[in-house]
């Protein structure tokens, strides 16, 4: 064990911090085709104010520090919590961010901190604004190279509606959110049982871990279990969210999850959470959450999900499509006598953009990057290899121009 090392669980070589970066180049181009403007907000927070609102992040699982004035901050355990608080916009708002959240669960004591990237649409309730944002999502995911990828579409309503029927306590309501959320269903039914409900709630209830797969017959399902009008709504919701989904020729990357339950309790309506082949948990989650703002004082219909970068990293990996290009564009090897018109060379390369490294011939170093080209400078030649082939140059000005017309060949 290496001492002071507090996790190795963090990305931290080379390629994997190019991956990162190529991913986030992604984000911000696909992000920005659906007129998001990035933001960032502060890694410090107060810890009282997640104190004073409800439906945020488990205080048990945020990372406190006391600043030198003795006030217990938190490290930034959500983003989507401090944009609802700062928004103040009186129209449309898009925002987009790629940012470090700090959360550490009981189960995953080492895990403290992810990357997240995601968008909030503040400003719109409309079920149109539902789909943009899940197509949104998509359009990302196949940007990213994903093919077999699924979004599991639900609604935080459904489940809600259900329990408060039931009149459930604290304790037995998080105990129900394990057994939908695990589909347990050997567990549940004893659990249901001694809770006494009325006969079609219970029964409903036990459906809901069933209530999966394709949309038309998890919809033809859901029908049978209604209670009431808002239990109607949410599906009528669900189905128009998903009709205009239809229409955007997305369908075939959803199914319906009548028993999905997000991490966080803030979500009002449409939830969602995306999946990819061979990655145990979601690589994204978002919904509607329309009285978030409310605890700040503005009421605030919004939308928005976040990708959890790490996993993407991850599967990426694991698919083999991790970047192995770990070599540069050129090397200049040079005599002593010639070290100012080399270094001189090298300034000008770099400045026009190729990544150069300079060694002196004497170097003994021979665990040298790859290079595309390589340049002699010796007391008696000027040279330029490229591929085997050896052309040689006159001016420092001719060999920029010999690199530049190679590089824009390839
Ligand atoms: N902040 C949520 C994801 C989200 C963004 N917007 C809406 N939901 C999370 O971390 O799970």
């Amino acid at each position: 064990m290496q001492k002071y090392v507090l996790s190795q669980n963090k990305n931290s070589n080379v390629e994997d911090f190019q991956m990162r970066e190529q991913l986030i180049t992604t984000f911000k181009n696909r992000f920005t085709t659906y007129g998001y403007k990035q933001v960032r907000t502060s890694t410090f927070e107060q810890y009282d104010m997640y104190g004073s609102i409800t439906g945020t992040v488990n205080k048990d699982e945020m990372i406190k520090v006391i600043d030198t004035s003795g006030k217990v901050l938190v490290l930034r355990p959500d983003v989507t919590i401090p944009l609802a608080r700062m928004n103040t916009a009186t129209t449309n708002q898009r925002l987009f961010y790629v940012l470090d959240v700090f959360r550490q669960s009981i189960e995953q004591i080492d895990q403290k901190e992810s990357t997240q990237a995601g968008v909030e649409l503040f400003g719109d309730n409309s079920l149109e604004a539902d789909a943009e944002v899940i197509v949104l999502a998509i359009h990302t995911l196949r940007d990213l190279g994903f093919t077999n990828f699924k979004i599991e579409l639900g609604h935080a309503g459904f489940f809600k509606e259900l329990v408060q029927q039931a009149d459930l306590n604290q304790s037995q309501l998080e105990t129900l959110k394990t057994y939908i959320h695990s589909k347990n269903l050997v567990e549940i039914e004893p659990f249901l049982n001694e809770l006494r409900l009325a006969d079609d709630l219970r029964n409903a209830i036990q459906l809901i871990p069933m209530m999966y797969g394709n949309p038309g017959d998890v919809i033809t399902q859901a029908k049978q279990i209604i209670l009431n009008a808002s239990m109607q709504q949410v599906l009528q919701n669900i189905i128009d969210v998903y009709d205009v989904l239809v229409d955007y020729g997305v369908a075939d990357s959803i199914v319906l999850n009548l028993g999905l339950i997000n991490n966080m309790d803030y979500y009002s309506g449409i939830i969602f959470q995306g999946f990819l082949d061979n990655v145990g948990k979601p690589v994204l989650m978002g919904g509607r959450y329309d009285h978030l703002g409310k605890q700040f004082g503005k009421a605030t219909p919004a939308i928005g999900f976040a990708f959890e970068v790490d996993y993407l990293v991850h599967a990426l990996n694991q698919q083999g499509k991790a970047i192995v290009e770990s070599g540069i564009d050129l090397i200049i090897n040079y005599d002593k006598a010639k070290q100012k018109v080399a270094l001189e060379s090298a300034y000008q390369l770099r400045n026009e953009g190729l990544q150069v490294l300079t060694y002196l011939f004497d170097e003994k170093d021979t665990n040298r990057p790859p290079s595309t080209y390589i340049v002699n400078y010796t007391n008696d030649e000027q040279q330029l290899i490229i591929e085997n082939k050896t052309i040689t140059f006159a001016s420092v000005n001719e060999l920029v121009s010999q690199c530049l017309a190679v590089k824009e060949a390839k």
